[in-house]
């Protein structure tokens, strides 16, 4: 039975690196930010809802979404937020599963799932064991803020949508802490996926 591990932790915690970090001791990654993104693409199932809910005014000139935008409205928002996610989630969850199954049958011993919100939309029964990234406050605010350019209100507004890291550490089978340098981390990674029997 293969092993299907939900990596997951707080936005700017560090998934995305821990995710490529991953991939070099041979076990794949699927990322549902990269799914996210394919699914509200023009003339993909959950872009005509988004539109006819937010209006053309979250649309580029090349009718693409805005990322920018829609971010700006839902993540000082819960209901708009709330809303968004109805429409995006169950495309998200459906494109997974079935790269899961793919990746499964190609014979892989783990597959690893990154779910920001997997606490959060409640999919934890999707995965055997759940591995989440860990940063303390303050280092993901200055993360954040590096990273995209945001000011501390908006980088605060992103971070006060989902569950405290915190509190996902408390629920996780193994934890990274992801404060200190990159290959401390990898070190723990190695540690981690050696005890799970899986490298
Ligand atoms: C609001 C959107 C357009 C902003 O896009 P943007 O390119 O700026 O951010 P990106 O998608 O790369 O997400 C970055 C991070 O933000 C956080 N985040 C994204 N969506 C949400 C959400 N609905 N609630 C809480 N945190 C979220 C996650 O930590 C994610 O890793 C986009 O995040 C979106 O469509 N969100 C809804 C779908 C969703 O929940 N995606 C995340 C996992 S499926
Ligand atoms: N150990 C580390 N030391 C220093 N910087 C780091 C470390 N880990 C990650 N970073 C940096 O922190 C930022 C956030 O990391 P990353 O993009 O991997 O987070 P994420 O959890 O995938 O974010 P999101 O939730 O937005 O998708 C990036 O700019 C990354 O380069």
């Amino acid at each position: 039975m293969a092993m299907v591990i939900g990596l997951t932790g707080g936005i700017a915690s560090g998934k995305s690196t821990i995710s490529n970090m991953i991939t070099t001791f041979g076990i794949p990654v699927i990322d549902a930010d990269v799914i996210s993104r394919q699914v509200v693409e023009p003339g993909e199932s959950a872009y005509r809802k988004i539109v006819d809910y937010f209006g053309e005014n979250i649309l580029h000139d090349d009718r693409t979404i805005n990322r920018n935008k829609l971010g700006q409205i839902v993540f000082s928002d819960e209901e708009k937020r709330k809303a968004l996610n109805k429409m995006v989630h169950p495309e998200v969850r459906k494109t997974m599963l079935n790269q899961k199954e793919d990746l499964i049958n190609a014979g892989n011993k783990a597959v690893v799932l990154d779910i920001p919100l997997l606490f959060e939309s409640k999919r934890t029964a999707l995965v055997d064991q759940i591995l989440v990234v860990y940063v303390d406050e303050d280092t993901q605010l200055s993360r954040l803020m590096k990273r995209d350019g945001f000011t501390e209100e908006e980088s605060q507004s992103r971070i006060k949508s989902q569950m405290p890291l915190k509190q996902k550490q408390e629920m996780a089978d193994a934890i990274i802490d992801n404060r200190g340098s990159l290959e401390q981390s990898r070190k723990q990674l190695e540690k981690i996926f050696i005890d799970w029997k899986i490298i």
